[in-house]
């Protein structure tokens, strides 16, 4: 599989990248989504966290209070160690085995978009390209603030939470710079989309000589050294 990591900090704009690659037919595999899937209730993620911080962090319905349970965990760092612990071991298996189910379905290029990409690490190793979605620090807290409706602190609080955007760019491959409009950022990943496709074709050419190559040369070797 080709798989690109798709990254930045909170609120920073992967969510409109990623839907440039989705309208290119390219399956995306939101971390977040799965982030969900692993602490519904009765899940052992879930069990954990109750133990833990009790049914203050739980609605009515058994579900996760998820503003509550953040305002805690990003307001400790060792709090949110510990929930990192419970649920990122099943977030990394469930991207893993949604990689597979793509690839078993005929797809050989995935999109993994994973705020913490580079902050766990853990994912580094499957990944061929990397891209940083990033703003200025302004913006972030200000795009944080307006669509998760959510006070200046706490904002400030869940940025700190991870590694600063600026680092992270320094890291990935590629950068998408989303301090203009949509408009610019959509340009921008339409074109990195372009660079990528060209990077997955050279990469599909280089897997099938390696392929050709162990075919033909494997039954030589063999004979040569069984004949010796
Ligand atoms: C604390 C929780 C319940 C808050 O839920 P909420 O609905 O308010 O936020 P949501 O899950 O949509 O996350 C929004 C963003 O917060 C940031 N974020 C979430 N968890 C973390 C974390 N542990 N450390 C740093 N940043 C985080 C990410 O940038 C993410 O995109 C939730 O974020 C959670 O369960 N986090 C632990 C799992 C995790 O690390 N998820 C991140 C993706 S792997
Ligand atoms: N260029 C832009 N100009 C103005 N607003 C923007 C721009 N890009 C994104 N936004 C807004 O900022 C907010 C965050 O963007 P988006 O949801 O794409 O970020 P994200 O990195 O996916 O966030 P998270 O990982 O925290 O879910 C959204 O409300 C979005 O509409």
């Amino acid at each position: 599989m080709f798989i690109v990591g798709l990254t930045g900090g909170i609120a920073s704009g992967k969510s409109t990248v990623s839907a440039v690659f989705r309208e290119h037919r390219i399956p995306v595999v939101d971390a977040d989504v799965i982030a969900r899937e692993v602490v519904e209730p009765g899940s052992s993620a879930w069990k954990k966290i109750k133990e833990e911080f009790g049914d203050d962090v739980l609605l009515p319905s058994g579900h996760l209070n998820r503003e509550k349970l953040g305002e805690i965990i990003f307001a400790n760092s060792d709090k949110r160690k510990k929930l990192n612990e419970w649920t990122h071991p099943e977030i990394h298996r469930t991207i893993m085995f949604e990689v597979l189910k793509h690839f078993l379905s005929g797809n050989r290029y995935v999109v993994l978009d994973l705020p913490l990409l580079f902050e766990t690490g853990v994912m580094l190793s499957y990944i061929h390209k990397t891209i940083c979605v990033t703003c200025t620090p302004e913006q972030q807290l200000e795009r944080l603030m307006n669509r998760n409706m959510m006070s200046k602190s706490l904002a400030e609080q869940r940025i700190a939470a991870q590694m600063p955007l600026e680092k992270k760019c320094e890291i990935a491959h590629y950068v998408i710079d989303n301090t203009g409009d949509i408009d610019s950022t959509r340009k921008q990943a339409k074109r990195i989309v372009g660079i990528l496709n060209e990077s997955w074709e050279h990469w599909r050419i280089r897997m099938y000589i390696a392929v050709f190559a162990v075919i033909v040369f494997s039954p030589i070797l063999y004979w040569y050294f069984v004949s010796m």
